[in-house]
């Protein structure tokens, strides 16, 4: 088994669901979707804790903290029941997202892609051990930027949780061991700028922090 702690080095997949926290829905006032929606981010857009994150030039972008589970062996057609054997272990995580172009594309119908997968659009945190978190879905996770909060949520939260995801998701793409699934935000995320400090976490387990700067 290749080292995990090297998830994002090793150019896997990084999938992202969206709205998957019931207050979040609520915050946006839309109806609980029938199954999880998906979208995929590049590994290229991986930054690890020391790489600062970088605003593409004309974009504005939102952060959202979120509970990253990575996969530890390959998983197709998994059910919920067996899910849990496939995580590798677990991390923070940012879904980095540049809302100008998410307007555009709900608005008309176009794609998520240079919205969700800009480079640096994944800052992420170090693995964490399965054997640290007995229970993914009790978890509080938090968001502060330049010392302020924005987000905090539990993972209790979640519509889909981390076994229906894997089951949802293996029916269709073949999960391989270090792809990343980042599993939604709760509320409270906001537009950040060159100069902020963004911190985030896990209560309790682990802390983050990235600087945001701005391509000229
Ligand atoms: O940014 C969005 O619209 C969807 C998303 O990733 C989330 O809810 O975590
Ligand atoms: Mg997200």
């Amino acid at each position: 088994m290749p080292n995990l702690q090297l998830f994002a080095k090793t150019g896997k997949k990084i999938i992202g669901v969206a709205a998957n926290y019931r207050t979040l829905l609520k915050v946006l006032k839309r109806d609980v979707p029938k199954e999880p929606g998906i979208f995929i981010k590049p590994s290229t857009s991986y930054v690890t804790e020391g790489e600062r994150i970088l605003i593409p030039r004309d974009f504005s972008v939102n952060e959202e903290v979120e509970l990253g589970v990575i996969i530890g062996k390959k998983a197709k057609h998994v059910s919920r029941e067996e899910a849990m054997n496939f995580v590798g272990g677990y991390c923070v995580a940012l879904d980095m997202t540049a809302t100008c172009r998410m307007q555009e594309a709900r608005s008309t119908g176009g794609s998520w892609t240079l919205g969700k997968g800009f480079d640096t659009a994944t800052p992420v945190g170090k693995l964490i051990p399965t054997s640290d978190i007995p229970n993914p879905h009790d978890l509080t996770l938090w968001c502060s930027v330049n010392g302020t909060k924005r987000q905090e949520g539990s993972t209790s939260d979640m519509v889909f949780d981390i076994p229906t995801l894997i089951s949802f998701i293996s029916k269709f793409m073949t999960l391989e061991e270090n792809d990343l699934i980042l599993t939604g935000s709760p509320p409270g995320m906001g537009p950040v700028h060159k100069g902020d400090i963004i911190e985030a976490g896990i209560r309790g387990l682990t802390q983050i922090q990235f600087n945001v700067d701005k391509e000229q």
